[in-house]
């Protein structure tokens, strides 16, 4: 049985001219023990989505279930089972590492010691900081006290809303190896994150964009279903390079992208096609070469074929 079942959930906010559809019929499924990455940009309808998981907000219309259970029917049993890292830190600043570890093992009727096997790698790391108020740590040692408060209990689903934004580049690799250590304990992982480069850590991915699931599959998988040709290019003028490609017959698309533009060519057009038309243009030397498509580049041909 899968472990979180997402079937044509909807939600909006407001009314009439304040209407915001903010899920627009989601489905999709996560098998257990999974790490499952929800992509999109800000405003996709990560955060709504995940509270209603954890049974937080109640959707307009469909189903879903988490560990078999229903959301809106027994949402109680499933706040027992499942833990939740909120985009926002949810941690009491007032309190010290340990007295907030010590209030959410509490309120779910349990102690740090009987669960204090499951977070030991992570909980370890901040633990010779135990008496400093969580107001005063870095964002690295807050992740690292929210995502052990959001373990306490031992939930089998644990979903966290983008743990990884304003945290350093460093802080995030060491937090997606931790998600891998808890995976391997079994573990079923939901986590949201606006970066696409972490789409590489998940097992399988939602893209999302505007309340609508784009796609669901392995990072691999997304990858191998961008069938265009696509190049890097570079020249001096960057900006008239890109109106230039944009006017040519053979381009889908063109975007910037890092140092290069990117450019989605049309079946049948190439490399040595682009650069034959730049030089026609009066480039001289421009950099063409054909590259494999990431998954922004993915993302972004979905967002504009949806
Ligand atoms: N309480 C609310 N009232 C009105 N609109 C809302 C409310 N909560 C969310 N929205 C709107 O619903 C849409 C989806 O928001 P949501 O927070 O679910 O997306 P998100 O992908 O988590 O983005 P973010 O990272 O910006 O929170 C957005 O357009 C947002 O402005």
């Amino acid at each position: 049985m899968p472990s979180v079942i997402v079937n044509n959930i909807t939600k909006q906010y407001g009314k009439k001219k304040d209407l915001v559809q903010a899920l627009k019929g989601v489905s999709f499924e996560v098998q257990q023990g999974e790490l499952f990455g929800i992509i999109g940009p800000d405003g996709a309808g990560k955060t709504s989505l995940f509270r209603i998981l954890t049974t937080l907000l109640l959707p307009d219309g469909g189903t879903a279930s988490v560990d078999g259970l229903d959301v809106v029917k027994d949402f109680k049993a499933i706040r027992h089972r499942v833990g939740y890292m909120p985009g926002r830190f949810s941690l009491y600043q007032d309190l010290t590492i340990e007295e907030n570890l010590e209030f959410f093992a509490t309120i779910f009727n349990t102690t740090v010691k009987d669960n204090y096997d499951l977070i030991k790698e992570i909980y370890s790391q901040i633990e010779p900081f135990k008496n400093r108020r969580a107001g005063k740590l870095s964002g690295g040692m807050k992740q690292k006290l929210a995502l052990s408060c959001a373990l306490i209990h031992k939930p089998s689903v644990l979903f966290l809303d983008e743990p990884t934004t304003g945290v350093d580049a460093v802080s995030r690799k060491e937090f997606w190896e931790m998600l891998r250590s808890l995976k391997r304990q079994g573990i079923t992982i939901l986590v949201s994150t606006p970066y696409m480069d972490e789409a590489g850590m998940c097992d399988r991915v939602a893209l999302m964009q505007n309340g609508e699931v784009l796609s669901v599959d392995s990072p691999e998988g997304v990858i191998d279903a961008f069938k265009q040709p696509l190049v890097a290019v570079k020249d001096n003028n960057m900006l008239q390079l890109l109106n230039d490609l944009q006017r040519y017959e053979g381009v889908k698309d063109a975007y910037p992208f890092g140092e290069y533009h990117h450019v989605v060519l049309n079946n049948g057009f190439s490399a040595s096609a682009v650069q034959q038309y730049l030089q026609q243009h009066n480039y001289h030397q421009p950099e063409v070469k054909t590259i494999r498509a990431d998954i922004e580049d993915c993302f972004i041909a979905l967002m504009k074929s949806a």
